[in-house]
Parts: C-alpha cells; sequence; structure tokens
C-alpha cells in the first residue's frame, strides 16, 4: 500500500474516536514494516494513552526498522502522559509519516524537530488536508481560545420553528433527531435560551441507542426566569450552568445552588464573547447552540460561530408571526447578510440536512 492508503487508515482510526477525546485532538496511527501492518491506535480519552502508544505497543519487538504514519505531529512534551516522540525514538523506528502538525505551542513542530536530530526520516503533509478537518474543533480552540461554535436549526422548509401558537413537536423527523442526538453526544457543551426552556422544558440529553454522553446543559438566562421545576434542572442528568448577570435575584441563585445548578454570573449583558471567553476557561472546547430564535440572532450578529447545521422538514407552517430560525433586530443591509459555503446537502429521513460555513 502507498503512504497515502496507509494514513487514510490512521485519519479511519481517529475519527472512529470523535467527540471522546476532548480536550485532546483525535489520532489515529499505524506502525508498517516490509509492508505489512504491525501495528495500529487510535487515542481513544483524554488522560490515556495517546495512538502512538496503542500501535508501537501492539508491533511489539518488530518496531525495528519499521515506519508510522501518525495523524498527528508525535507530542514532545510531557502533559497527561509521557512524550511520543521520545516513544517512537526508543522503539528503533526509522521513518514517521506526519499528516498535519500539531499548532499546540506545547508541541508546534518541536516533535519533528527531535525526531530529525535523532536521525529519524521525517515526512510531513501526506493528507493534510483530511487530518486539519478532523481535528478543526481542535485547532480551533488551540489556535482562537474559545470554543468552536455550531449553531443548529431544525424548521419547516419555510423557516418557520414553531407554529404561530408556538407549538413545534415534532417539526423533523426521528432520524433528523436521531442525527442531532448524534451531535450532542460529540459536543462538550449545548446551549440554548430561556425561552426555549420556558416553552419546550426540554431535557437536552443525548438519548441514542446503546447510550452516548450528556453534553454539559448551558442555559443564557439574564434575569434567572428559568422555572426551579425545569427538567434541566431537576433531571439530574447532566451537569448545567445557569449563565446570568447581576439582575438574578440572589434568592433564587442561592436556590439553584441548592438544587445542584451551576449559576455563572457575569457582568451587566451578556455578550456572545464574553459567554465563549468564560466557557473556554471552564473547559468547553465544542459548544452546539440548538436555539431559540433569539439566542441564534444574537451569534449570527455577534459573528460567533463556525459552523451551521441546518435541518429543514418538507412542510410550510406560514404565519407572520410564527418564529423562524434567527431572531432579534436581524441585519439591516442585504450586504451585511452573513454569506455561507455551503460544504454538505442530504437527507435524513424525509429531512433535508445542509451543512455550511460562514466565508
Ligand atoms: N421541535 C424540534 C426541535 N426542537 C428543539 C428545541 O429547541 C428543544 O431542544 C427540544 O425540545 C429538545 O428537547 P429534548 O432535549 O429532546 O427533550 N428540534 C428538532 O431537531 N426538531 C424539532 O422538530
Ligand atoms: N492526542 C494525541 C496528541 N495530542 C497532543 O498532546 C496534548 C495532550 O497531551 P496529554 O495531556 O499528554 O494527553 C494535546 O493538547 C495535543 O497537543 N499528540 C500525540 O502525539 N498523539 C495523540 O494521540
Ligand atoms: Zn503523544
Amino acid at each position: 500500500m502507498t503512504d497515502q492508503e496507509y494514513m487514510k487508515l490512521a485519519i479511519e482510526l481517529a475519527r472512529s474516536a470523535t467527540g471522546q477525546t476532548s480536550p485532546n485532538p483525535i489520532v489515529g496511527a499505524v506502525v508498517v514494516k516490509n509492508n505489512q501492518i504491525i501495528g495500529m491506535g487510535a487515542h481513544l480519552k483524554a488522560g490515556e494513552p495517546h495512538a502512538e502508544v496503542h500501535a508501537i505497543r501492539m508491533a511489539g519487538e518488530k518496531t525495528k526498522g519499521a515506519t508510522i504514519y501518525v495523524t498527528l505531529e508525535p507530542c514532545s512534551h510531557h502533559g497527561k502522559t509521557p512524550p511520543c516522540a521520545d516513544l517512537i525514538i526508543a522503539s528503533g523506528i526509522e521513518r514517521v509519516v506526519v499528516a498535519s502538525t500539531d499548532s499546540n505551542p506545547l508541541v508546534a513542530g518541536r516533535g519533528i524537530s527531535r525526531l530529525r536530530e535523532a536521525g529519524l526520516t521525517v515526512e510531513t503533509g501526506v493528507l493534510e488536508s483530511e487530518a486539519l478537518e478532523l481535528n478543526e474543533v481542535f485547532f480551533h480552540f488551540i489556535n482562537t481560545g474559545l470554543p468552536y461554535v455550531t449553531l443548529k436549526s431544525a424548521s419547516s422548509l419555510d423557516g418557520k420553528t414553531a407554529t404561530v401558537t408556538g407549538e413545534s413537536k415534532w417539526i423533523t423527523g426521528d432520524a433528523a433527531r436521531h442525527d442531532v442526538h448524534k451531535l450532542r453526544h460529540q459536543h462538550d457543551a449545548i446551549l440554548v435560551g430561556v425561552n426555549t426552556v420556558i416553552a419546550d422544558d426540554p431535557s437536552l440529553t443525548t438519548r441514542l441507542t446503546g447510550g452516548g454522553k450528556n453534553p454539559i446543559r448551558i442555559i443564557l438566562d439574564s434575569t434567572l426566569r428559568t422555572p426551579l421545576d425545569a427538567r434541566v434542572v431537576r433531571d439530574g442528568e447532566a451537569p448545567t450552568w445557569l449563565i446570568t448577570t447581576s439582575k438574578a435575584e440572589k434568592g433564587k441563585v442561592a436556590e439553584m445552588e441548592a438544587l445542584g445548578v451551576e449559576v455563572v454570573v457575569l457582568t451587566e449583558s451578556l455578550t456572545i464573547p464574553e459567554i465563549l471567553k468564560s466557557l473556554a476557561q471552564r473547559g468547553i472546547t465544542s459548544l452546539f447552540v440548538e436555539g431559540g430564535a433569539e439566542v441564534h440572532g444574537s451569534f449570527l450578529k455577534a459573528g460567533a460561530f463556525q459552523q451551521l447545521i441546518s435541518y429543514m422538514a418538507p412542510k410550510l407552517i406560514g404565519g407572520k408571526n410564527a418564529p423562524s430560525i434567527f431572531g432579534g433586530e436581524g441585519l439591516v443591509h442585504i450586504g451585511d447578510a452573513v454569506s455561507l459555503q455551503i460544504k454538505d446537502v442530504s437527507m435524513v429521513g424525509e429531512d433535508i440536512r445542509v451543512i455550511a460555513t460562514p466565508r
């Protein structure tokens, strides 16, 4: 097989652990000798061994003179695990093929130079764009210090998220909702506005057959209107953080905290940049924003999202007062409209799913 084919395998190994490794990147590694695969591995969970460690362990004694394909530059620092570069050198591997370098300031080329200084042949850039795409969340977080934000909307074909009376269950079908739960599983946190909590009393948990990881539930609620008996407060299924302001009534803050809810008091107004910075400081690297219209409107206005996933059902609801996906004042001039790049259009059950990124 060619370098590309072995790297493709390493990329698929990495991809298999999507959503499991936060705040670490997903990484895959394959060890090859005389065109035989003698070891393979993926990083499965932060704090556990890196992909290279799994692959080299599997190869055992045979690593002498072998080649390792790894989707991310081998680390050169002591994080929660020892540096992979040293392990690769000690294993007798002679050639290292890397897909993408690691922009983590702790690594950033040091892994590759350490390997070259030890006399190993190092090639980079094999299937680099696929590998970068694999870790766009990790690299965004490392490079900006902010969570990678995905806006998710579910609407009728005419863009309504509920009828004029607020009825919304359900607009999209089971397949689309299952797809959404897979996305919830992959995210560190899910965010909705307090109006969605009042209207839908959602659980915001991941309900997949075979289980799934529940994201941290984040409710934007500047004056603490979240009902004390809301599911997100009472069900104990996942952590819930209420992002509020000093306008929140002190007694209610205490009641929420007594119920195990974390109340995060930011300054007067809840600006999106301030919210994102505060969430990043709390270790949130990927944020799934499920709405509603006011929240989506504020992320749009702030231009603070990296991806939009829009589910549209083949239904028409109409009504000039029925809510649409993006509320708020909206952008005044057509020239200010946020232009997107359509990355994917597919059918999910009866519904259309569009994935788009801001240009
Ligand atoms: N109304 C629809 C949605 N509605 C999404 C709401 O914002 C809220 O997240 C839901 O009520 C989720 O509740 P829970 O977490 O499942 O208990 N989302 C969808 O994907 N399709 C729809 O038809
Ligand atoms: N997951 C991963 C790497 N992750 C790199 O190491 C950092 C985490 O180090 P630690 O805290 O020790 O797990 C992470 O931020 C990223 O820069 N590196 C690799 O060589 N292989 C792997 O499989
Ligand atoms: Zn490592």
